[in-house]
């Protein structure tokens, strides 16, 4: 689904992603223990800022991927693996590893993260229903016609009166 053809939009402001990284944290406190973390870029930078910062973990790596052109889902690319360092910190498959990202969608961008780690755990703030059997821990479920629109990739701009057509 993209933001085209998604009919819900859902935005979602600083606070509201700040509060519910933050109720993530508290989910994954009791689910490790974890060694090191690692977020999805470059959506999974904001939130793993908050639960590295929540849950102690200093040690931070990037799984660089890229599958959408602003809103159209295209080929996956993984433009950086995970390094030796952080393999070693974490075991076997990368367990240990807390691999954080914003949402899972399509569940495409985790299924990679999966093979590559298999033995991590996985976690979004946000999960759609394709993606969410993908993820270990999740926040919000939103429905697959819904497209999220992140506060890093809005602004504030003038609403045009309800009684003027405004939607
Ligand atoms: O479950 P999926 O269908 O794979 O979609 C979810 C992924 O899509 C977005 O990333 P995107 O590839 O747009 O890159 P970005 O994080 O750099 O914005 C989002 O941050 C997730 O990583
Ligand atoms: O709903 C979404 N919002 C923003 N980016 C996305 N990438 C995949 N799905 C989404
Ligand atoms: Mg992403």
């Amino acid at each position: 689904m993209s933001e085209e053809t998604a009919r819900k939009p859902f935005p979602v402001s600083w606070d509201q992603f700040h509060r519910d990284a933050r109720a993530l944290a508290w989910r994954l406190n009791g689910a490790g223990p974890f060694q090191a973390l690692v977020a999805v870029t470059r959506g999974g930078l904001v939130p793993a800022a908050i639960v590295a910062r929540e849950i102690g973990l200093r040690v931070i790596d990037t799984l660089c991927v890229a599958s959408y052109d602003h809103t159209t889902q295209g080929e996956m690319q993984v433009l950086k693996g995970l390094s030796d360092a952080i393999m070693k910190v974490g075991g076997e498959g990368g367990k240990g590893l807390l691999i954080v990202d914003d949402l899972v969608d399509t569940g495409k961008t985790a299924r990679v993260v999966r093979q590559i780690a298999p033995k991590a755990h996985i976690a979004a703030v946000y999960a759609k229903p394709m993606g969410k059997p993908l993820v270990d821990t999740f926040i919000t479920e939103v429905s697959q016609d819904t497209w999220i629109f992140f506060p890093w990739d809005t602004g504030l701009s003038f609403q045009p009166p309800i009684r003027d057509g405004a939607a």
